[in-house]
């Protein structure tokens, strides 16, 4: 069945409202490899509650995360097919340790690559505290869909990402995952079996489960939190970029980084050992002291 271009614009999803505490984001970042140096006083600030915890600025992608109208058959999408393709963030404050967020998705834009080619649907999310409702973030959650092109609608997108400089990196940080990463990932809530089940990956195209995009995402945060913040989360503004190849698993991920003017950076994520960019066009803006 192709798309359905007016259900899907037409969907007006419910608000998720979520808790969570500071284990659920020890959790997170478990999940983008944080603790394989159990000694890096850096890394337990993300981990331990009783060690001046933060919260991971890109749990705002988790929080209120809303992935299940992907599943409604009347919107005409084969999940077999879906791949994460952008993801952007916007911080509006730092994400506290804990507590209680509002959100709701909508889709804002349908972008169509052509007859056998790919569909993008690009997503909003506004995230503020359940209490207070201060907003706390927006996310833009962009799903490609493969082969779903060629069902009438725009092929320009509003936003487009823009490619890194041409000169050499300023600085390139390296960031290794363990082959469990997905399987720990998951537990953050995205439990699409893409990631965890080796048959379903491989009927989706793939040799093995590979990484979630919100893990790789994730890791360009730390590592460009890492790079250009003192690994201190308070200092992070927004985040951008695109999937161009997946992430498996085990692999080491090198995150080569430009910076452009004060609090702004450009970055490209790649995996060195297969040659592959796997996070494109990437943006960073952060803050220059705490
Ligand atoms: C809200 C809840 C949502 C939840 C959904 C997500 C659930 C998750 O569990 C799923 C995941 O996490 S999947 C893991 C992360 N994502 C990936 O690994 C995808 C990696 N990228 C690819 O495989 C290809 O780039 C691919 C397949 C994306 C594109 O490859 P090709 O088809 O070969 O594309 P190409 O021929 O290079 O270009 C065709 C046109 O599409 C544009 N484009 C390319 N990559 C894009 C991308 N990643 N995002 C958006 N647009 C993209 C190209 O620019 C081109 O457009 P144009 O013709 O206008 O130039």
């Amino acid at each position: 069945m192709p798309l359905n271009p007016d259900y899907l614009m037409s969907l007006d999803r419910d608000e998720i409202v979520q808790e969570w505490s500071w284990k659920d984001a020890a959790i997170y970042a478990l999940g983008l490899g944080y603790g394989d140096d159990p000694l890096d006083k850096r890394q337990l600030r993300f981990l331990d509650h009783a060690q001046q915890m933060q919260a991971m600025p890109a749990m705002v992608n988790v929080l209120g995360y809303d992935g299940a109208w992907l599943r409604d058959e009347k919107t005409g999408v084969d999940y077999l097919k879906v791949v994460h393709g952008e993801q952007a963030m916007r911080m509006h404050g730092p994400l506290p340790v804990e507590g209680r967020i509002r959100a709701k998705t909508r889709i804002v834009e349908l972008v169509d690559k052509g007859p056998g080619k790919g569909a993008l649907i690009v997503t909003e999310r506004e995230i503020s505290d359940a209490e207070t409702g201060e907003p706390i973030a927006s996310v833009n959650h962009n799903v490609f869909c493969r082969g779903a092109g060629g069902f009438g609608g725009s092929a320009r997108q509003s936003v487009t990402m823009e490619r890194p400089p041409e000169r050499a990196p300023d600085g390139t940080v390296s960031v290794s995952t363990p082959p469990q990463l997905a399987l720990i990932y998951r537990l953050s809530g995205d439990l699409n079996p893409l990631h965890s089940d080796p048959t379903v990956a491989r009927k989706a195209g793939f040799e093995r489960p590979i990484l979630h995009g919100l893990s790789t995402f994730g890791i360009a945060c730390r590592g460009m939190m890492d790079a250009l913040c003192d690994a201190d989360g308070s200092r992070v503004k927004s985040l951008a970029g695109r999937f161009s190849a997946p992430v498996y698993p085990g692999e080491t991920l090198s995150i080569d980084y430009w910076t452009e003017s004060p609090g702004k950076a450009a970055f490209e994520m790649r995996v060195p050992e297969r040659e592959a960019t796997v996070l494109g066009s990437g943006r960073f803006d952060y803050m220059m002291e705490a």
